[in-house]
């Protein structure tokens, strides 16, 4: 006999978190199944190891660049203690704990959907059944075809957040958020670090100014970036791994880690069974939703977060999250994704949102664009650092006169990136950027030094 639910969300990451705590939070009936940890891959084998890894070496660079500050002594395994501490030693049994104190039912085991209407999961040896089912499974490493990969032990980022000893050498392959991110961390530890990146710079969606600045500054921190370069062959020695690449050259290596980007985890599902589409209309694997995160044709089944293959970052996940609850709930909620912040968190942080110039030539619009060196336009950089380097792009609609994209190098990008981001996704005229006051000295009044720059008339 089934247990019977008004909702049932299958993963746990943040996307899954957040739609059962709304979903509890108002009283509803709700069984939660989570096969590995609650909090999901960001929270023991992403975005939280990663951060807290990045801080250390990035407080003792920034030292370096603050007038009479001598550098501080990084203490690894001081640093490794404090990052198992933030992803709770792979222990999830405080979160289990809270949500049966919530009064939801946690399931500690694989979902598979055997049954609609109402909608019936089988976890463990458990049967569960809801009016409405959340999917919210995530994401896992794309493992490319390289010869001899198994055989050499890769990395994927679990290994990598997890790490326990810095490694000399390491090659990553893949040069976009996850190599970027990791290629400074390990750099700034003293790793030996190549980044092999097939396309012709890193960060290869973002504006080509930005991969190009991202390239230099990983240049700048050691890291050796092979553009258009591909892995063909790996293959171990005694002792170590002789990466091959496409042009016949070899990189010898300690490591070898995957940041070849992720796909939406639907194996295992049972989806296709129930003729579930498990491939977005574009082609690219993902559940595909509606503007609610509904899926078409399968009323009440929600998917959230990576598994949606909308856009893979924790932020979008918990905002899913809350679309889908509270349309549940009755307070019907549009999905808007115009005005997502991403955010490569190097040295210095790298921030993006909205529309390429390309993109947005794409959409046929009237495209302005500018740059602003801050260091040459605003006093921040040089109250901050001794040796201050930060650029600015702004992407805007001449005929509408609206910013729909910007982007930024520079020390606390991710942060001031967020006024780019509101103005972005409210349509905010340009006119009232141009009017606008931002405090001094900030890296804000950079987004004043760009508007001024673009050509409007
Ligand atoms: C190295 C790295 C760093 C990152 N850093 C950032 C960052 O700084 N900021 C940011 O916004 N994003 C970052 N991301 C992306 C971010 O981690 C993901 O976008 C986010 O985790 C997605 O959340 P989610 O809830 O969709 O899925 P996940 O976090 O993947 O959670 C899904 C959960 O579902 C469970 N599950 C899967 N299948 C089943 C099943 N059949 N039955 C039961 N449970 C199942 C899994 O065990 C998992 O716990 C990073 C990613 C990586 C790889
Ligand atoms: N700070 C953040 O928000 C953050 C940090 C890390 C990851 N993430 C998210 O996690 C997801 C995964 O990130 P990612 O960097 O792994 O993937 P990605 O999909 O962004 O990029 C993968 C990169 O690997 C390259 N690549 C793929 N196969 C290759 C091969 N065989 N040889 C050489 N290069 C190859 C691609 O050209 C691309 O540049 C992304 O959606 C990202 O946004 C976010």
């Amino acid at each position: 006999m089934a247990e019977q639910f008004d909702a049932i969300v299958i993963g746990m990451g943040p996307g899954g978190e957040v739609a059962a705590s709304r979903l509890i939070d108002a009283g509803k009936r709700v069984a939660v199944v989570e096969r590995e940890l609650i909090g999901g891959e960001c929270g023991y084998w992403a975005c939280i190891p990663s951060k807290t890894l990045l801080r250390s070496p990035e407080a003792r660079y920034e030292s370096r660049q603050a007038a009479g500050l001598a550098e501080p002594d990084l203490d690894w395994p001081a640093l490794r203690d404090y990052r198992d501490a933030m992803i709770r030693h792979l222990d999830d049994h405080r979160q289990v704990q809270g949500y049966e104190d919530l009064g939801a039912t946690v399931v500690k085991a694989g979902a598979r959907v055997v049954g609609r209407e109402p909608w019936t999961v089988e976890a463990g040896d458990r049967t569960l059944s809801a009016e409405h089912l959340v999917l919210a499974t995530g994401s896992a490493a794309f493992r490319p075809p390289i010869d001899g990969l198994e055989t050499v032990d890769p990395w994927t980022n679990r290994e990598a957040t997890t790490l326990t000893e810095i490694p000399r050498r390491a090659v990553l392959v893949g040069g976009s958020a996850v190599g970027t991110e990791l290629g400074h961390f390990l750099a700034r530890m003293g790793t030996r670090v190549a980044i092999v990146e097939r396309g012709p710079r890193p960060l290869g969606r973002e504006e080509p100014r930005v991969g190009d600045l991202a390239d230099w500054h990983l240049s700048q921190a050691g890291v050796d970036v092979r553009t258009e370069a591909r892995v063909e062959a790996v293959r171990k020695e005694v002792g170590e791994t002789v990466v091959t690449l496409d042009d016949g050259r070899e990189i010898r290596t300690d490591v070898l880690i995957l940041a070849t980007g992720r796909v939406p985890r639907v194996d295992g599902l049972g989806l296709e069974d129930l003729g579930v589409p498990v491939e977005r209309p574009d082609g690219r694997a993902g559940i595909p939703v509606d503007e609610h995160c509904e899926v078409a044709e399968f009323p009440r089944l929600w998917a959230v977060g990576d598994v949606t293959g909308v856009a893979m970052f924790t932020h979008v996940a918990k905002y899913q999250g809350r679309v889908a609850a509270d349309t549940i709930l009755g307070r019907p909620r549009t999905a808007d994704y115009t005005g997502v912040p991403r955010v490569v968190f190097a040295q210095p942080e790298i921030a993006a949102v909205g529309l390429t110039s390309e993109q947005a030539r794409n959409a046929g619009m009237d495209v302005v664009s500018s740059e602003v060196d801050l260091t040459a336009a605003l006093a921040k950089p040089w109250t901050f650092d001794t040796e201050p380097a930060g650029t600015l792009g702004l992407v805007a609609d001449r005929r509408r006169r609206v910013l729909v994209g910007a982007w930024a190098v520079s020390p606390m990008a991710g942060e001031f990136i967020h006024t780019a981001a509101t103005a972005v996704r409210a349509e905010l005229p340009i006119d009232v950027l141009l009017d606008g006051i931002a405090q001094f000295p900030s890296y804000n009044e950079g987004f004043l030094a760009a508007a001024e720059q673009l050509d409007l008339d």
